[in-house]
């Protein structure tokens, strides 16, 4: 059985009126990448908190490591990255780092490691000021690895960034994640989780809506195939599909519940019909397309960005 580095009960969170998170229960295995990820407000950065035991939750409960969140060697073996890490402006990324590193008694060698790691090792003599939000944002990333922790919390860590800085940031997670660091990264970059997470949390409104693999979130492929004549293709598929696995989408196509390995002998089938085959596609929902279907709201209502 996996590993569980979290698992959270029924965890819950009210300010006032307001309730910020509500039951949310989950569960995050040692090594993988975690993709929190819900629109503005959803109540991400709250979960995490609490997580870190930074706040209190009002009710339900939070382990992190088999242990209740907040406890202090609890803590000790979490990295965290949370609205951005406060830096000295004029000392460089090293000192920096140091600085950071003899708080919690470790050696220099250990600041040398992680600036390597987030590729920041060239630059590590150059004040902090001087830095671009991309290069702070890794620094604050090998901030939060000093010490190798057993779990890696980064909230919105490409909030800000440019396209590059974006791309970079997602290079970092998937070399830690290769590393074998478990990682739970929040977003509401849609687009960004598909690409670089195991698993996710969806959570809108404080409610974890869902939680899966990408895959299972977004279902299973289908085959697109215009052919004709069309109504012997349509035999031809239900046959191999089911009458409910084939559906007519616009004009000219038929949508089939089949996998992209099917495709070949799809078409063998209709070509031994006589059906002429004009255009086969894999038809695969984006993350996107599934979470818009689990909150029923459109990308503006929910201030999503992909
Ligand atoms: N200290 C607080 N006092 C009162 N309300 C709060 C507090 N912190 C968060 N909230 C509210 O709780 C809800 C969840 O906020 P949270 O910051 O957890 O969302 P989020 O998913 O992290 O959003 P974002 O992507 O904007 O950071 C929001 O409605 C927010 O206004």
């Amino acid at each position: 059985m996996k590993e569980l580095v979290v698992e959270t009960d029924g965890l819950t969170k009210r300010y006032g009126e307001r309730l910020a998170v509500d039951r949310v229960s989950m569960t995050v295995e040692r090594g993988e990448v975690y993709g929190f990820l819900g629109p503005n407000g959803a109540g991400k950065t709250t979960t995490l908190r609490m997580m870190l035991g930074l706040i209190r939750p009002t009710a339900g409960s939070a382990s992190v490591l088999g242990r209740p969140a907040g406890r202090p060697e609890v803590t000790a073996r979490i990295g965290a990255l949370i609205e951005g890490p406060g830096f000295y402006p004029y000392l460089n990324g090293r000192d920096n780092l140091r600085t950071m590193a003899r708080y919690q008694g470790l050696p220099n060698a250990e600041v040398d490691r992680v600036l390597e790691m987030v590729d920041l090792a060239d630059r590590a003599k150059d004040a902090f000021k001087g830095y671009s939000l991309g290069m702070k944002q890794r620094l604050g990333v090998a901030c939060a690895m000093l010490g190798s922790p057993d779990l890696l919390v980064l909230d919105e860590p490409t909030n800000g960034l440019d396209p590059a800085g974006m791309a970079d940031m997602r290079a970092l997670v998937v070399a830690l994640a290769e590393a074998g660091q478990t990682v739970i990264l929040s977003s509401h970059i849609l687009a960004e989780v598909q690409e670089i997470c195991d698993r996710v949390g969806v959570i809108n409104q404080g409610r974890l809506l869902r939680e899966s693999t990408v895959a299972e979130l977004r279902g299973a492929a289908t085959l697109r195939i215009r052919a004709t004549p069309e109504d012997t293709a349509l035999a031809v598929l239900m046959r191999m599909a089911g009458d409910e696995g084939v559906r007519r989408v616009g004009n000219e196509s038929l949508e089939v519940d089949l996998p992209a390995s099917a495709a070949p002998e799809v078409v063998r089938q209709l070509v031994s019909r006589s059906v002429d085959v004009h255009q086969v596609t894999v038809a695969e929902r984006s993350l996107e397309d599934a979470f818009f279907e689990m909150t029923g709201t459109t990308s503006t209502e929910q201030e999503l960005v992909s």
